[in-house]
């Protein structure tokens, strides 16, 4: 599903924070990426969602060579990844459904399909009867899990998460990230970026871990 071959990444021209990168991640695996503040987590991420490219090496994802992705391209590449925000990022002016539904009206699916898909990808996060509120209305844990419903309405091959429990409590994270794992269970690729290290020892996944831009390690779940 994801392939990343000797890659680099620099910023400005100088500043290396990914060097020589090497991994492999089959479909339907669920695989953690950790690492201190600044080890280059968001970085990999944003190589995958192809928000940057590469200085050096390849990234191929779901069978694409990122590099030879024309840029028009670039959107429908796009739609195959849902990504999941520590801040979720939701709209606050909108509501629950608005936002959830934010993909599939961008991408001019058609009203009555988009109701039944957004009512799906709500009911998956438990929170159906909340559709009304704004998400100002909601506890922090609430958001974060609309902010999941918005990334898998499209149903994605790819979830990707950067610090998805940053901000909630050990309950809270573990809720989320067990959220995560039932989509994983269905067949979806997942990767999330996280530190904490408590959390990622007590869910037994392969656990990729960067340190000063280098893959330092690639552990197999215990
Ligand atoms: N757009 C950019 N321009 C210049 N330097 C950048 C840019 N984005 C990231 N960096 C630098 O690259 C390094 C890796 O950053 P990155 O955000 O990938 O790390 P991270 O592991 O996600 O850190 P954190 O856990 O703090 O979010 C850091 O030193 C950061 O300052």
């Amino acid at each position: 599903m994801i392939a990343f071959e000797h890659v680099g990444k620099r910023y400005g021209g100088r500043f290396e924070a990914l060097a020589d990168i090497n991994f492999r991640i089959e479909r339907g695996e669920m695989v953690f990426l950790t690492g201190h503040s600044g080890a280059g987590k968001s970085s990999l991420l944003r190589l995958i969602m192809r928000l940057e490219r590469p200085s050096r090496g390849r990234v191929m994802v779901a069978g694409h060579d990122l590099d030879g992705l024309h840029i028009s391209q670039v959107p429908y590449y796009r739609r195959q990844i849902g990504v999941v925000f520590q801040d979720h990022q939701l709209l606050f002016d909108r509501d629950i459904f608005a936002n959830v539904a934010l993909p599939l009206t961008i991408q001019g699916v058609e009203p009555a399909d988009a109701a039944r898909r957004v009512r799906a990808a709500l009911d998956k996060v438990g929170l159906l009867h909340r559709e009304r509120a704004l998400p100002i209305e909601l506890s922090t844990g609430e958001q974060q899990r609309v902010g999941i419903a918005r990334a898998v309405v499209n149903k994605p091959a790819l979830l990707l998460a950067d610090e998805p429990t940053g901000n909630l409590d050990p309950q809270l994270s573990t809720d989320i990230m067990r959220l995560l794992e039932d989509f994983n269970s269905i067949g979806t690729t997942v990767m999330v970026a996280s530190h904490d290290l408590a959390l990622i020892a007590r869910l037994r996944h392969r656990v990729l871990k960067l340190g000063q831009g280098r893959l330092i390690s690639d552990e197999e779940a215990a």
